[in-house]
């Protein structure tokens, strides 16, 4: 009993929730929407009454049928006119209501300071709930539930309209009509409640399906595809996926069909009953002809009215989608701190420069130390960093190097304010960069990740991304062009169509795609444009792991130059590389193991020496032309 009170008062707080979102299309767009739909809801008890006019006028000799007539045109023009008018409101309503909705959602993600909550399957799932783009029949967009709960409210207006009409005939015919009719409408319900558990139930096999489906046309995928030759294996998995869902699904389609006999029966029966009696009544002198004509028709109204579920399921629909949305809004919605305490109000409030653009002056580089930081990711068995230490002196640059898996991308994440310590504390200048604010914080530190994003835009824009808001005119074309160059994209620039403005992805008109070096420098020219905009700690993550020897020596010769009054700290496999850093350090089990210059970590003989060692070996048997064609030594 308390679990059914429970649910019914979660349904209605989600139902008025549904209605709440309504003024969001605008106040006298949804005004007008209304009077439409009630009009439309008014129309079979107007229709009934007209009729029934109009029936008896030409029954009744020497009356006149022209006032009658007119009657029904009106009507009929009243109907037309409704139903033209309420397809294009119902869509712009729609598309109101639905972006709106999406645009908060995407808010509520971007906002997130952290990625740990972007990241967590819980968070994921809430997001494909709530971003109301339905793939599936049983989904439906919180505007179409609003719609749906609003055409529910207006049912009523016809229901009383036309159970008015019928009553004014025999009150007792009223309940002999809904008593069926709200049979019959438990009975459908039913049938749609059971259809929708199944496919609900059977969703994970549908997403399955999807996935071997979209891997067909997909053009990265496709290439591995042919190259394995998986194709007839992948239409197979799906055809598996897509049955193991859908046998169900068509076993409960047959059922039904086979059940609409009593549904069937559950309504014509009392209806026909209904119909007789009054038929028979006007026979004997009860009503007349024209009044026996208007109540089949209002009678038909109110069945209609009790029976429609069509609305109810767009409530149906759309409610997982506002629970979703309200289970994001509380999981995500953390306070930034953006209130900057006095000791670190310049960091904040520094005017971002680009050299040549503007007078103000450099902002410094801050001096970070990451104090005692322990980091582990939810969910997995232990920390990735234990209690690491490690400073990045300002200006310097810094190498960090290690086996694969042991922290080092975890590293340059904790760095950027992307993950918080679970403990200890990164600072600037001696101030935990928490206090800072994610945001200001992340203005001055730039990150080129191992798993950069290519954005389907121009060249230019793929740059400029590198700091966006601000009070400067955004692109700086003088900050692009420059990060550019410094990033050896200059070769690069001459070969595209239509230069800077060429888009970078195939499927735009005129675009065109980068190799994977050439993209790698893309996003170290965005990288680079947030230094000219004021970024000072720069962080790359294996920049160069698709460049050829000559583009990266070339580039780490000019690196010092580039990045001037920047602190920079890479991570890198290439130890010949990592040799020209002003310091390396080695992390090993969560902790920096050794640190020092090249020099110095070889006169120690420890990891770094042997795995130096071991590099150098394979490269002088011709793994790599560095050592041999001199580029490197
Ligand atoms: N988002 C994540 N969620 C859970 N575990 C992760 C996540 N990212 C990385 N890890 C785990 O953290 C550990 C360190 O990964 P990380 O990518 O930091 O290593 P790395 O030193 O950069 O490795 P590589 O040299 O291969 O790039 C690995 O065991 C990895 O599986």
């Amino acid at each position: 009993m308390q679990k059914t009170v429970r649910r019914l008062c979660a349904a209605t707080r989600e139902r008025t929730a549904l209605l709440a979102l309504l003024p969001g299309a605008g106040r006298p767009l949804l005004a007008v929407l209304v009077a439409v739909r009630v009009l439309q809801a008014l129309l079979p008890a107007a229709t009934a009454l007209v009729t029934a006019r109009l029936l008896d006028a030409a029954a009744t000799p020497g009356a006149g049928t022209a006032g009658a007539v007119l009657l029904v045109g009106a009507v009929l023009l009243l109907g037309q006119t409704c139903s033209v008018f309420q397809r294009p409101l119902v869509t712009l309503v729609r598309g109101r209501i639905d972006a709106r909705h999406r645009a908060d959602v995407m808010r509520l993600l971007t906002r997130t300071a952290t990625l740990d909550v972007v990241e967590s399957a819980e968070v994921q799932a809430l997001v494909r709930a709530a971003t109301a783009d339905p793939r599936e029949w049983i989904e439906k967009t919180p505007a179409e539930g609003a719609l749906g709960q609003l055409s529910v409210l207006v049912r009523w207006v016809g229901l009383v309209s036309t159970a008015a009409v019928v009553a004014a005939w025999s009150w007792w015919l009223v309940p002999l009509l809904v008593v069926p009719a709200v049979v019959v409408r438990h009975l459908v319900r039913g049938q749609w409640v059971r259809h929708f558990r199944i496919w609900v139930d059977g969703l994970p096999e549908n997403r399955r399906a999807h996935y071997w489906g979209e891997l067909t046309s997909a053009p990265a995928e496709a290439k591995e595809l042919r190259t394995f030759g998986l194709g007839a294996w992948v239409v197979d998995r799906r055809q598996r996926h897509l049955h193991a869902q859908l046998d169900d699904v068509w076993a409960d389609d047959l059922r039904a069909a086979r059940e609409k006999w009593w549904v069937l029966l559950a309504a014509v029966v009392p209806l026909g009953a209904a119909f007789v009696v009054a038929a028979v009544g006007t026979t004997r002198g009860h009503g007349t002809v024209g009044a026996l004509a208007g109540l089949l028709a209002a009678g038909w109204g109110v069945f209609s009215a009790v029976t429609g579920t069509g609305d109810a399921l767009m409530v149906e629909g759309a409610r997982p989608v506002v629970r979703a949305a309200e289970a994001l809004r509380a999981r995500l919605t953390e306070p930034e701190t953006e209130t900057v305490p006095g000791a670190v109000r310049e960091i904040e409030t520094e005017t971002r420069h680009v050299p040549g653009t503007a007078t103000a002056p450099e902002p410094a580089a801050p001096h970070v130390r990451l104090e005692g930081v322990t980091f582990a990711y939810p969910g997995s068995s232990g920390p990735v960093l234990r209690g690491l230490d490690l400073e990045i002196r300002p200006g310097e640059l810094l190498a960090v190097v290690g086996l694969n898996g042991a922290g080092k991308s975890t590293l340059t994440k904790v760095l950027a304010g992307l993950y918080e310590p679970s403990a200890g504390r990164v600072t600037a200048d001696g101030v935990d960069v928490r206090a800072i604010g994610a945001r200001a914080w992340r203005r001055r530190v730039t990150v080129v990740h191992q798993d950069f994003v290519r954005y389907q835009l121009s060249l230019e824009d793929n740059i400029a991304l590198g700091q966006v808001g601000g009070d400067r005119p955004w692109p700086d074309p003088d900050a692009v062009r420059g990060a550019a160059t410094d990033a050896g994209l200059g070769p690069v620039v001459d070969g595209l169509p239509a230069g800077w403005r060429t888009p970078l992805a195939r499927s735009r008109t005129g675009g065109v795609d980068l190799s994977g070096g050439q993209w790698q420098q893309v996003a170290l020219a965005r990288a680079l444009y947030a230094t000219r905009a004021g970024a000072r700690v720069l962080v790359l993550d294996e920049p160069t792991a698709h460049l050829d020897v000559r583009t990266e020596a070339e580039l780490f010769r000019r690196l010092a130059g580039i990045t001037q009054g920047v602190s920079t700290v890479l991570v890198s496999h290439r130890l010949s590389t990592v040799r020209l850093a002003d310091r390396i350090v080695l992390l090993a089990d969560g902790r920096i193991a050794e640190s020092g210059t090249h020099d110095e970590l070889m006169a120690l003989g420890g990891s770094y020496a042997h795995m130096f060692a071991l590099q150098a070996q394979r490269f002088a048997r011709g793994y790599d032309d560095r050592l041999e064609t001199g580029v490197l030594s």
